[in-house]
């Protein structure tokens, strides 16, 4: 049965933040809206609550945090994603090269990885930590063992990393197992780096020699001079949130209708079976899309 939420809009993507906790510091860090985490989702609560959305319809799952690959058991998770489901992680990408082999045999299709600046310094201002390096060598771990396309995810900063994207095109370029992603900043934590989006994407505009438009979120994809480039403008997008078919799961078990909600959580905590199946459907009839 596919479920679909008061205002049409089906439900056919989980995804699941793993953990509260990361390594990394970031600025802007919206930590996928979670409020006060407490104890974390076991594995097993995990691989039923997949198996409960297979029967709902959902066809794919993304794995967030905090920083996913801080789960010990991150391995036995993706083992226990049910067959048919596309599984993928976004990750900072400092734990990935010792890693990625065995996410990729365990089944995890693709990666994104977080990656703000390609100069170690600014790198080093933006989350805390000089491990540049670290996650370069992570990029070309997934690429190598197939993890891919690789998603780059650049969250666009005023004053920080707005003059880098012609750097990351160029990172790009020709490499097509590389996708550029550059993400508008949602205000968090009186983050007030909102970098200027809506001219990096008039001038992808002016220079594509092809447009996609994506199904989730109706995102645009540009594509120009060998570089894929993605878009991704939540803010004041009611057209992003009429086409979001996703729904959250917090690191400690609540089902979260809108990432930018956190008065309809639906706890699943201790629930199994048929009272979990009731939960599902209780929190995709909760779903609002935030921007209308
Ligand atoms: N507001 C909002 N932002 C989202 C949503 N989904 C993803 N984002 C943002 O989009 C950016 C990229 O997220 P990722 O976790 O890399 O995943 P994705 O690009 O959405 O998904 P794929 O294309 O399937 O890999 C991040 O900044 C997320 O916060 C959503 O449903 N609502
Ligand atoms: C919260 S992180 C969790 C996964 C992992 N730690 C990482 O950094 O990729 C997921 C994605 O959200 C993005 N993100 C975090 N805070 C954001 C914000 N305020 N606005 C837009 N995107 C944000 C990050 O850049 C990252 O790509
Ligand atoms: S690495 Fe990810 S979860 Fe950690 S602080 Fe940065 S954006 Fe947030
Ligand atoms: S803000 Fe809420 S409704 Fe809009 S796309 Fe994000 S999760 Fe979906």
């Amino acid at each position: 049965m596919v479920l679909k939420d008061p205002y049409n809009r089906t439900v056919s993507n989980l995804r699941i933040s793993l953990t509260s906790r990361c390594n990394l510091r970031c600025i802007y860090c919206h930590a996928e809206g979670e409020v006060q985490p407490q104890e974390q989702m076991s594995a097993e609560d995990i691989a039923e609550l997949m198996r409960v959305g297979v029967q709902f319809g959902i066809r794919s799952v993304k794995f967030t945090g905090g920083e996913p690959l801080l789960r010990r058991d991150l391995v036995d998770i993706i083992r226990s994603v049910p067959p048919g489901v596309e599984s993928s992680l976004t990750t900072n990408g400092t734990l990935l090269a010792e890693k990625a082999a065995e996410l990729k045999e365990a089944g995890l299709a693709r990666v994104n990885v977080s990656l703000d600046t390609l100069r170690p310094e600014r790198y080093r201002a933006i989350t805390g930590k000089d491990i540049l390096a670290d996650v370069l060598a992570g990029i070309d771990a997934a690429i190598e063992v197939g993890l891919t396309p690789v998603k780059l995810n650049m969250v666009l900063l005023e004053g920080i990393n707005e003059d880098e994207v012609d750097d990351f095109m160029a990172f790009v370029r020709n490499k097509p197992d590389l996708i550029l992603q550059v993400i508008e900043l949602m205000e968090f934590n009186e983050c007030k780096f909102h970098g200027d989006v809506d001219s990096v994407e008039q001038d992808l505009n002016e220079r594509a020699t092809r447009v996609v438009t994506r199904r989730m979120h109706h995102r645009k994809k540009y594509c120009l001079d060998g570089a894929e480039v993605e878009v991704v403008r939540p803010l004041h997008n009611t057209e992003f949130c009429a086409f979001c078919n996703r729904l959250r799961v917090t690191s400690d078990g609540k089902l979260k209708p809108c990432l930018l909600r956190s008065d309809n959580l639906v706890d699943i905590r201790g629930k199994h079976g048929k009272e979990l199946e009731d939960a599902f459907k209780e929190a995709v009839g909760r779903r609002k899309p935030f921007f209308t």
